[in-house]
């Protein structure tokens, strides 16, 4: 995925300004930088959920046409969000399932008429589930209403969500905020696990820099709506705009 030249603005805010870089295929790439830099925002443009007023965003080598968040997510782009977005009342394996939405073809019709097709359909969604439910180790907790959960294991349920749309991009929006440290090491773990295991390209937002540095082929650092740095985590870590942005130099 390549994001050129990419600028967003809210009314009069520039929430980014020009911002080129790309992501390639199966490597963890992270999105840095301080409060109010900007990530989310580039996060939700890569999501389709924000149009740039300027730029292009390429994907699988081909300008993408301006889409809906959903088309996107047909593209194979899930991501999880900021602030846990899970049905609470429903179980784990509920909530785990509704990540199948996107390959659920077989309209309700479609379904009167071709009765084994539906059926094979609803096979391979369960086959998938159950693969990813017991890949993040969360088959003990499969029945119980996500609002019952420790916020760690929360967490944990939503990458299984959006892992069991089988992605081939995977967003995650601060994955680790809040959490204890076992609960960063536990989530770091399986970030590396689904990059290894099943090839999955990964983009994020972190702010505990530990994490990132260990977690991150390359890293991409915003400032101020505009891109500071970019670049392997030891090439990041020494780069001088970098180091003032984190020190919080004042801006000439
Ligand atoms: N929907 C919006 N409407 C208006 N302004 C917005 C909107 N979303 C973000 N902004 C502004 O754009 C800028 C970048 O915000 P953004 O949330 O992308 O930063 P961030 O780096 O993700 O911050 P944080 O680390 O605090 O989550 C900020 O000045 C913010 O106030």
């Amino acid at each position: 995925m390549e994001m050129k030249n990419i600028t967003l603005r809210f009314g009069g805010v520039k929430a980014i300004t020009d911002i080129s870089f790309n992501i390639r295929e199966g490597e963890i790439r992270a999105i840095i930088g301080p409060n109010g830099a900007g990530k989310s925002s580039m996060l939700n443009v890569i999501s389709g959920f924000y149009i740039p007023q300027e730029g292009e965003v390429w994907y699988k080598g081909a300008p993408r046409p301006q889409m809906k968040p959903y088309e996107v997510a047909q593209q194979g782009i899930a991501r999880t969000f900021q602030n846990i977005a899970l049905f609470e009342g429903m179980s784990v394996l509920d909530n785990v399932m509704t990540g199948r939405l996107n390959h659920m073809k077989t309209g309700i019709f479609a379904q009167a008429l071709w009765k084994g097709k539906a059926e094979k359909e609803e096979e391979a969604n369960r086959e998938q589930v159950e693969k990813v439910i017991d890949f993040l180790e969360i088959q003990h907790i499969r029945k119980t209403p996500v609002s019952r959960l420790p916020y760690g294991l929360k967490k944990r349920v939503e990458l299984a969500r959006a892992l069991a749309a089988e992605p081939s991009l995977l967003l995650l929006d601060e994955p680790m905020a809040g959490m204890n440290v076992e609960e960063k090491e536990d989530m770091s773990r399986f970030i590396l696990d689904v990059n290894d295991e099943f090839g999955t390209t990964i983009a994020l937002i972190e702010h505990d820099m530990g994490v990132v540095m260990d977690l991150s082929d390359r890293v991409v650092v915003m400032d101020y709506g505009k891109k500071i740095g970019d670049g392997t985590p030891d090439e990041v870590r020494s780069n001088q705009d970098v180091i003032d942005a984190y020190l919080g130099v004042a801006h000439d």
